[in-house]
């Protein structure tokens, strides 16, 4: 029986919200979870079940932990999509557009992760503040630099942070050249990162391979990176169409190509654990190419907006059957979090419905689930989480509308699903009270030994 298999570690009582495949919002009051030892989801039933559920799995009535009568578990925020090594500079600096924005701002402040010291206070810092506002998965960028890269993974893997971390490739860049490899040092530190990260064998933490975008690399070098994906069944993830500039920049560096996602196609980086960020001015004929492979977008609007890059027309996305999650593209973006993608993602919708009426607005319901289950599917996560499904490993914040320093307010006449779009267009981390992954509780933080 079930009970043989797994000890149960903790059990709640409450509210529950998550999507699933077929619904975005799928709201299950009175129910109990259980939580095994492995960090996975043993049970959700309705709490009438509870007396049977205990004899079966063999928990005390007395440890089931009961939520306050307006709180709620949702699944934990994916992003995907996060410069780890631009956190530093994040809210300041948005005032040119992409290209000039790299060589004025960005490369120079990644040149500073050469120093591990640097880099431990900043990873430290952005992965404390990820976390606690409630994003259980990050797909991070790092730096060129390979042991700050893997002291990225260390820190996330310290906090309990589920992540992607990707060692930035590049071996064209003629604004700063101290900022840029050699193509044989990328492919190489690019083994050296990967081996050592996979070696070290944290269960949540994998090394994800990144070149910056096509304008950062030569043909070369993103041939041997789509070579390294293949052999290693890794990830990729990387930038697309995210300005006219860039594209007219890819169109002259490539111009054997048909199209800037037949540049990532035709070197091997293009599949169904490819994610790549923005491809605001994507066509259809090239979204045909994104559904055909499996790659997906990572819509990252704070960024799209700060940066003047574009906007991304997420409903014809969905509607070309193309997978794709939030991502907060921090420092383009200026905020770590995924709420603000939440509401950006809606804004943006909302000022191409004014362009167009014609347009279909997204629905709130719709952008929960891109910000949680979207996000597991973008970044083929979506057997380890994203939902509540028996099964998946517990990654859930324990939100709390009426907390003490709340900055929204709840009346009497509030059901659940009012609650819930409160919480995601007004709401904070002073609501979010914790947060687990893979059934660890990571928020708060815990004490120093
Ligand atoms: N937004 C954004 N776009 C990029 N394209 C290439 N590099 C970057 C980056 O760091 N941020
Ligand atoms: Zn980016």
């Amino acid at each position: 029986m079930a009970s043989d298999k797994v000890q149960i570690a903790q059990v709640y009582r409450g509210t529950f919200v998550h999507s699933t495949q077929n619904a975005p919002l799928e709201i299950l009051e009175d129910r109990i979870l259980g939580v095994g030892t492995d960090g996975k989801i043993s049970f959700i039933e309705p709490a009438e079940k509870t007396d049977s559920l205990s004899a079966i799995w063999r928990f005390q009535i007395s440890e089931v932990q009961q939520l306050g009568p307006s709180e709620f578990f949702m699944p934990g925020l994916i992003d995907t999509h996060i410069h780890a090594a631009q956190y530093c500079f994040m809210g300041t600096a948005l005032d040119l557009p992409l290209l000039q924005w790299l060589e004025t701002y960005t490369f120079p402040e990644e040149y500073k992760f050469r120093n591990l010291d640097y880099s431990e206070n900043v990873y430290t810092k952005v992965v404390e503040r990820t976390l606690s506002n409630g994003t259980t998965t990050a797909c991070y960028f790092a730096s060129i630099y390979t042991d700050s890269s893997l002291l990225l993974g260390e820190i996330a893997a310290k906090f309990g942070q589920r992540a992607l971390v990707g060692k930035v490739c590049m071996d064209v860049n003629d604004s700063l050249k101290v900022y840029r490899e050699t193509t044989e040092q990328s492919r190489e530190e690019t083994d050296r990162f990967i081996n050592e990260l996979l070696r070290r064998n944290y269960p949540l933490v994998k090394p994800i391979v990144t070149p910056r975008f096509a304008p950062s690399c030569t043909s070369d070098l993103l041939r041997q990176l789509g070579e390294i994906a293949e052999n290693n069944d890794l990830h990729v993830q990387s930038h697309i169409s995210e300005t006219k500039d860039e594209m007219s920049l890819v169109e002259t560096m490539f111009p054997e190509s048909q199209s800037y996602t037949d540049v990532y196609l035709e070197h091997g980086l293009l599949t169904s654990k490819t994610v790549m960020a923005h491809g605001c001015h994507l066509t259809d004929d090239e979204l045909v190419i994104f559904r055909d492979t499996g790659a997906s977008i990572a819509h990252c609007p704070n960024s799209n907006i700060s940066l003047c890059s574009g906007m991304l027309d997420v409903r014809n996305v969905l509607n070309k059957k193309v997978k794709l999650g939030l991502g907060t593209d921090v420092a383009g973006g200026c905020s770590v979090s995924m709420l603000d993608a939440i509401r950006r993602t809606m804004e943006t919708s909302k000022a191409l419905k004014i362009n167009n009426p014609q347009h279909e607005c997204l629905r709130i319901d719709e952008v929960f689930r891109l910000a949680t289950l979207g996000g597991s599917q973008a970044l083929s996560l979506d057997k380890e989480t994203g939902n509540f499904e028996v099964g998946k490993d517990f990654d859930a914040l324990r939100i709390d509308p009426t907390a003490s320093e709340s900055p929204f307010d709840v009346f009497s006449g509030d059901d659940i699903e009012i609650i819930l779009e409160k919480f995601l267009y007004l709401g904070d981390d002073r609501n979010i009270r914790e947060v687990f992954v893979a059934g660890r509780r990571v928020v708060p933080f815990a004490e120093p030994v």
